[in-house]
């Protein structure tokens, strides 16, 4: 049977390499936005929607949190981090004059990691923002009148015809994405093609007790007695009312019959609530590059 991937298209996105990384060899199909990505998979129109998760500058990317715990849960069975080059594009005939673009589009993500970058090169600019980067390269290069630029990677700036003008133009070196692969139904041993992966980690989501002081130090005292890493730990809205929160924690451990359930069978004692939202192999971009060649 063909396994279908979706991901945040248009063809060019970063996603688009993320998800060409863990599954070289499958149907990828391109979604306008991540949540139809995401409903893409509930409808059975693809198995796995690969999706942005958190970025290194940026931080979370909150559409993604929001729409898999508010709307439509999956299961997270594998991560990728990529390394982000973010670039600014225009076309052909205007790479003279791109300091007279009247506009930048981009996805705000990209925005985000490019801000002291605009606001020193381009502080006239509108910013508008686009579902994607690459979608943003596609709409800038259908512009005919006026100068716009997009901010997109090499890859955009190829498949829509742009040249580059300035190159590398995220805020902070070292910038990165997390991609996660989702899919519907229980947990379970995915093979990702034979490709090898560095660590494991389990995401896990906390709701507290109300009113409960030290709440949140008890749940943290469980992992950490249990000599448990954790890689991140991020809360966010329930949206029930202001002061109420879950918490997003990521340990970096697979799921185990006794020391990870042994500490989220702890906090439920505490009554607190605790969503197992994946356990997952992450891979390394530079092993997948070995693997599938240059991606960057
Ligand atoms: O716009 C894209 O190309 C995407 O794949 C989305 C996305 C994101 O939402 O974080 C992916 C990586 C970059 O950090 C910027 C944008």
């Amino acid at each position: 049977m063909e396994v279908k991937v979706g991901y945040l298209g248009p063809a060019g996105s970063f996603t688009e390499q993320a998800a060409k990384a863990i599954f070289a060899n499958e149907k990828r199909v391109p979604f306008r936005t991540i949540p139809d990505c995401i409903d893409a998979v509930n409808d059975h129109l693809v198995d796995y929607a690969v999706v942005p998760l958190e970025n290194a500058i940026e931080g979370s990317v909150n559409i993604t949190l929001d729409y898999l715990i508010h709307h439509q849960r999956m299961t997270m069975t594998a991560e990728v981090t990529a390394p982000i080059y973010q670039h600014l594009m225009v076309r052909k005939e205007h790479v003279s004059v791109w300091k007279e673009a009247a506009t930048v589009f981009s996805h705000p993500q990209a925005i985000a990691q490019c801000h002291h970058f605009l606001r020193n090169n381009l502080p006239d600019a509108t910013i508008t923002y686009s579902v994607s980067t690459a979608e943003a390269a596609k709409h800038v290069s259908e512009q005919l009148d006026g100068v716009f630029a997009a901010i997109a990677n090499e890859i955009a700036a190829k498949e829509y015809g742009l040249e580059i003008v300035q190159s590398e133009i995220n805020d902070y070196d070292n910038n990165s994405t997390r991609f996660i692969v989702l899919k519907k139904g229980v947990m379970g041993e995915e093979t990702f093609s034979g490709l090898d992966h560095s660590t494991y980690k389990t995401t896990l989501m906390v709701t507290l007790p109300s009113d409960f002081s030290g709440a949140l130090h008890q749940v943290l005292s469980a992992f950490a007695w249990r000599k448990l890493n954790l890689s991140k730990i991020e809360s966010r809205p329930m949206k029930t009312g202001l002061g109420n929160y879950f918490f997003i924690i990521d340990v970096e451990m697979k799921m185990d019959k006794v020391l990870l359930a042994g500490a989220c069978e702890e906090i439920k004692a505490l009554g607190c609530g605790v969503d197992i939202l994946g356990s997952y192999p992450c891979f390394e971009w530079k092993a997948l590059e070995a693997e599938n060649g240059a991606l960057k």
